[in-house]
């Protein structure tokens, strides 16, 4: 048995655990209806709180480490009421475990401290070294909708996804949970929700109840095989701006699945397929410009194919996270069992005409 990566596993886990138990108290809020117009977007509260939190949890843990993360702290320097709201959830928010609490160093020290970390995610990643990529709320649209987003937190080595962490509160805790669109139910409650999907180069991926309370064991996951097209589901973005919904029902026609995509915000998606809930995750790109951001796949990527799928491009390429923040030799991203991927970019690649 390995150990390889133990104390990077536990120590991801736990900083996800912990900031999406941030981004929950400002989800409910939001939820609740309690944020104004006038007040700062939620999001970035969340997004910025999340982010000082995972940083600070590596820095205490892995100094030399570097750090791709979406944010930086400029925006808080010029508005000291936002700055002031970040600082109030961050002080606040403790794991309930001491022991795992006191592994992560204990949270961030002051306001400065606090904006000094935000600032240390600006690494330009790249094929060389060790290299955290952070998304401290992706699914923006689907936090903002009450629906779908997930803390995402992935570790490259040289350029390769070596471990993975994906912290998604508004997923059922139930690895048999039918797969259901969700776009934005305002829910309030999380009796029944809240998982965490991890994943180990080599080792297999997991799931396991994201809390509150001390992380239980995980049990392990595994994509489903895939024995009749014509019962296959396929998920896709909500956000028709981020992946071509038109393309993906061609493909979808094509193939001879018969059921309509669930749609559902984040890297929900990819923790989804990897338990078996889902089979399938499309998505296609929207413009000829855009490139995917290196945190919105990290995790996804590895927790995937650690499942037992297979993840790459719309061409049937790996994804490369080792050309810095953004996967600028991708376009788009295929996700399928193995046994079928083939299948699977072959009508991909007929219908975008590769
Ligand atoms: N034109 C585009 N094509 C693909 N992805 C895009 C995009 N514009 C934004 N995104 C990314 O899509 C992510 C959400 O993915 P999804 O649609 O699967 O929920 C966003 O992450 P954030 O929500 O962290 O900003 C953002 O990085
Ligand atoms: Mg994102």
């Amino acid at each position: 048995m390995t150990t390889l990566y133990l104390r990077e596993l536990e120590i991801a886990q736990l900083a996800v655990q912990r900031a999406a138990q941030l981004t929950k108290r400002v989800f409910h809020e939001t939820a609740k209806g309690t944020v104004s117009k006038d007040d700062a977007s939620p999001v970035t509260i969340g997004d910025f709180g999340a982010q000082a939190l995972i940083i600070a949890a590596l820095r205490h843990n892995f100094p030399a480490d570097a750090v791709v993360a979406e944010e930086e702290a400029a925006p808080l320097r010029a508005d000291p009421a936002l700055r002031d709201r970040i600082w109030e959830l961050v002080r606040s928010t403790k794991l309930e475990d001491v022991g795992a609490e006191g592994l992560l160093g204990g949270g961030v020290r002051d306001v400065d401290a606090m904006l000094e970390v935000i600032d240390r995610g600006g690494s330009k990643g790249g094929r060389v070294g060790r290299v955290w990529a952070i998304d401290p709320i992706d699914g923006t649209k689907g936090f903002l909708r009450g629906g779908q987003y997930a803390v995402c937190l992935g570790l490259l080595v040289d350029g390769d996804v070596k471990v993975g962490v994906l912290g998604c509160p508004n997923l059922p805790v139930d690895d048999a949970a039918p797969l259901t669109a969700d776009i934005g139910a305002n829910q309030t409650d999380d009796e029944g929700r809240g998982v965490l999907f991890s994943a180990v180069v080599g080792q297999g991926a997991t799931s396991r109840p994201l809390g509150p309370g001390a992380l239980k064991e995980g049990k392990k996951i595994a994509m489903k095989a895939v024995t009749d097209m014509a019962s296959a589901s396929f998920c896709e973005s909500v956000e028709a701006g981020h992946s071509n919904q038109s393309d993906s029902a061609q493909i979808a026609q094509k193939l001879g699945i018969t059921k309509p995509s669930v749609r559902m915000d984040s890297q929900a998606k990819y923790g989804s397929i990897a338990r078996g809930a889902g089979d399938i995750y499309l998505r296609l790109p929207t413009s000829k410009t855009y490139q995917e951001k290196i945190w919105d796949h990290a995790a996804g990527d590895l927790i995937v194919r650690e499942a037992g799928g297979q993840v790459t491009d719309t061409t049937g390429a790996r994804l490369d996270f080792g050309v810095g923040r953004t996967l600028a030799n991708n376009k788009g991203v295929v996700a399928a069992p193995a046994a079928v991927h083939g299948q699977v970019i072959k009508a991909v690649r007929e219908v975008l005409k590769l």
